[in-house]
C-alpha cells in the first residue's frame, strides 16, 4: 500500500471513476479555479460540482488549464432542481456543458428527485436522451431514497450508474448502500465528514491516534473501505492534501466496526422525501 495511488471503480457501463474526488460545494466562483487547480496539483482527477453551485465555469477553467488531457479528470455535475421538465432539463444541460467548456460530462446526476415537484421519472427519461446522445460518460441520480429508485427500475431503461447521497459516520446509510449495490449502483457519499462535525468525535479522536492520521483521514478511509466514492471539499490547501492521503494505511475490521456502531441515522442536510426546493 506504500504507492498511495487512488483507485477507480468501474462503473454498471463499464466507464471508470476515481474512488476520490474533489467536491466543490459552496466555493464562491472567485476562488473555485484556484482550489480546483490545488485539487489536480495534489493528484484528485475527479471534481464533483453542480449547476446549482454556480461555479461550473470556473472548474472547467482548471481543468483547462491544468496542463492534463481532458480524458484524465473525471467531471460530473448535477441536474438543477428548476429544470426537472424534460425541456427545461435540455436547456439546463446546454447550459452546463457550455459552462464547463471541456466538452461531454463524464457523470451528470438528477440533483434531487423532487417527489412534490414532478414526476422524476419523465426526467429521468430527459437524461436517458442526454446520455444516447453523448452529452455524458454516465448517468446517475443524487438523493434518491429506495421507493424512488424502485420506481425508476420499473419505469426506465437505463439503470443509474450512481446514487450520491449524504454517507458519513453519522449517517451510514447501510440499508440505501445495500440496496444500491443490489442493482449495481456505486454509491457516492456526499458530506462524507459531515462538513466537519464528525471531527471533533471522540470514538474517531482515539481510532486516528491509534493509526496516528488526523479524524478526517480516517473517515476518509473509512468510506473507501465500505466501497463508497468521495469527494471532500475544502478550499484549505493543506486539508485538500490531506484528504487525498489515504491510500497508504488502512482500517482493520475492528477499527471500521467502530465507526459503523457510530451511526445515529441523524442528517446533516434535507431529507430527500421533503426537500424540494426549487432556485430562482
Ligand atoms: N448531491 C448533493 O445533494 C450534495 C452533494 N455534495 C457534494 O459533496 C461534497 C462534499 O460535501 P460538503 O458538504 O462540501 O462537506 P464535507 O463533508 O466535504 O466537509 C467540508 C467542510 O469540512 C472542512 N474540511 C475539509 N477537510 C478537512 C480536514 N481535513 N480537516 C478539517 N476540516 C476539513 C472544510 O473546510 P475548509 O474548506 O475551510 O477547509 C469544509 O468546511 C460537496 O462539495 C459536493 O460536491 C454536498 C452536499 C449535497
Ligand atoms: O450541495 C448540494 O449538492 C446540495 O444539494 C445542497 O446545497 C442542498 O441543496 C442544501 O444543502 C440545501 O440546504
Amino acid at each position: 500500500m506504500a504507492e498511495n495511488t487512488i483507485p477507480e471503480i468501474t462503473l454498471n457501463n463499464d466507464v471508470r471513476i476515481p474512488q476520490l474526488g474533489f467536491g466543490v460545494f459552496q466555493i464562491a466562483p472567485a476562488d473555485t479555479k484556484e482550489a480546483v487547480l490545488t485539487a489536480l496539483e495534489a493528484g484528485y482527477r475527479h471534481i464533483d460540482t453542480a449547476q446549482m453551485y454556480g461555479n461550473e465555469r470556473e472548474v472547467g477553467e482548471a481543468v483547462r488549464e491544468s496542463g492534463l488531457d481532458r480524458a484524465e479528470i473525471f467531471v460530473t455535475s448535477k441536474l438543477n432542481n428548476n429544470a426537472h421538465d424534460p425541456e427545461a432539463a435540455r436547456d439546463a444541460t446546454a447550459r452546463s456543458i457550455d459552462a464547463l467548456g471541456i466538452g461531454p460530462m463524464d457523470l451528470y446526476l438528477v440533483h434531487w428527485p423532487m417527489p412534490a415537484v414532478g414526476d422524476f421519472t419523465d426526467t429521468w427519461r430527459a437524461m436517458e436522451r442526454f446520455y444516447e446522445d453523448g452529452q455524458t460518460r454516465a448517468i446517475g441520480v443524487s438523493n434518491f431514497q429506495i421507493g424512488h429508485l424502485e420506481r425508476l427500475l420499473a419505469e426506465t431503461e437505463v439503470v443509474p450508474a450512481v446514487n450520491q447521497i449524504e454517507v458519513h459516520p453519522y449517517l451510514s446509510q447501510t440499508e440505501l448502500r445495500e440496496y444500491n449495490a443490489s442493482k449495481g449502483i456505486e454509491t457516492e457519499a456526499w458530506s462524507p465528514i459531515a462538513q466537519g462535525d464528525v471531527l471533533d468525535d471522540p470514538e474517531l479522536k482515539a481510532i486516528a491516534a491509534q493509526t496516528g492520521r488526523t479524524v478526517a483521514q480516517v473517515v476518509l478511509r473509512w468510506h473507501v473501505q465500505l466501497g463508497n466514492i468521495v469527494f471532500p471539499k475544502s478550499t484549505t490547501p493543506s486539508r485538500i492534501v490531506e484528504n487525498r492521503d489515504i491510500f497508504d494505511f488502512e482500517l482493520t475490521d475492528e477499527q471500521m466496526s467502530r465507526i459503523d456502531s457510530l451511526n445515529a441515522d441523524r442528517r446533516r442536510g434535507p431529507n430527500p422525501d421533503e426537500f424540494n426546493w426549487i432556485p430562482e
